[in-house]
């Protein structure tokens, strides 16, 4: 099996070494400065199992004329959503380097990150992962997992045949980090939608970790009127969560979900620290769109959105 990664990040190297572990053929699409250390090897550290491969083990790319032809049965996007654009015209682009039938998944944050990719590719083609397990870089070459919750998750939000999917899910499971198919993908991403939303966005605002945005009335004021909007734009698209009410869904949100991640800084504040764009258009940015298209209120998100977005002007 022949796997092209896309972006050689956290979560890209410790796919990448969890694949050649099941003697996958993999490759990396990497930016030069990446590509020059992948000269060293990979590792997967942390939590499970460790993982450590020679150059030999796998190639890397830093151009997509350099792409073998006919070559790839899968595409493994692992970028920052902000990327799904360039990411997704190189993919169409470059078809040729593809496959007959070959599938992307999409392992990233955020809700509707198959759209820029399903303007050129088929539903049956392009699938979305839910990741609730931490990976963070120490070296542009190692991945460390910090956190497992729950496993990766693989399925469709087309409604596509997901048994294709499922010798993905089988070699991350063997390689030691458990992962299953998954036919109601959708609602664990928005599960996922309505923790990222509200803690990450705030979180980067006030410059604080997850637990100490629990800690005042006024940021559970703001957490639990993103919450109410989220709810009212999931229910009004037609989609669902395993909580009828917001109510339901800010007892375990309180109680447990936080608790369990208190230390943590978001991504977002993370980006925000190292004055790189941030994923907000696919985390509340998204629950505008929706919010806009179906008549929804979502004028909390969209001022949380705008904070960001007035941060971010800058970079
Ligand atoms: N790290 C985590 O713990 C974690 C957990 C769950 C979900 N996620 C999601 O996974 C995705 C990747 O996160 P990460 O932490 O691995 O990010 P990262 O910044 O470590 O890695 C992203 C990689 O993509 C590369 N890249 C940038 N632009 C590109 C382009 N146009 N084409 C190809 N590659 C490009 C970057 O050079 C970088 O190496 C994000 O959507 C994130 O929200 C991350
Ligand atoms: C789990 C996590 C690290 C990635 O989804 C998230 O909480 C974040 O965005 O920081």
């Amino acid at each position: 099996m022949n796997i092209l990664i896309e972006g050689a990040g956290a979560i890209g190297i410790a796919l990448g070494a969890s694949m050649i572990s099941q003697n996958a053929n993999v490759s990396f699409y990497a930016s030069q400065r990446t590509a020059d250390k992948l000269t060293e090897g990979i590792k997967r550290i942390g939590i499970f199992n460790h993982l450590s491969f020679s150059p030999d083990s796998y190639e890397v790319y830093t151009d997509y004329n350099d792409l073998p032809e006919d070559s790839f049965d899968f595409v493994f996007v692992c970028s920052k959503t902000v990327a799904n654009d360039d990411i997704s015209n190189n993919l169409n682009e470059h078809r040729n380097i593809l496959k007959e039938g070959a599938k992307i998944i999409i392992f990233q944050n955020g809700f509707g990150n198959d759209e820029p990719y399903l303007r050129y590719f088929d539903k049956d083609e392009v699938f979305c992962a839910r990741v609730i397990t931490g990976f963070s870089r120490p070296e542009r070459n190692i991945s460390e997992v910090t956190v497992h919750t729950e496993p990766i998750l693989l399925g469709s939000l087309q409604g596509a045949d997901i048994e294709v999917l499922k010798p993905i899910a089988e070699m991350i499971s063997k390689s030691g980090i458990p992962s299953e198919i998954n036919e109601n993908l959708d609602k664990f991403l928005w599960a996922k939608m309505l923790y990222n939303c509200a803690l990450n966005p705030l979180g980067a605002i006030l410059g604080v970790n997850y637990g100490k945005l629990t800690e005042n009335d006024y940021s559970i004021a703001i957490m639990n009127k993103l919450i109410e909007e989220i709810f009212n734009v999931i229910k009004a698209a037609g989609y669902s969560t395993n909580w009828d009410k917001p109510e339901e869904y800010q007892d375990i949100f309180y109680s447990k979900l936080v608790p369990d991640t208190y230390n943590h800084f978001s991504s977002t504040y993370q980006d925000i620290s190292k004055k790189q764009k941030t994923e907000i258009d696919s985390l509340n940015g998204m629950v505008i769109k929706l919010g806009e298209k179906y008549d929804v209120d979502v004028s909390v998100n969209k001022t949380i959105y705008n904070i960001i977005k007035s941060i971010e002007a800058d970079f």
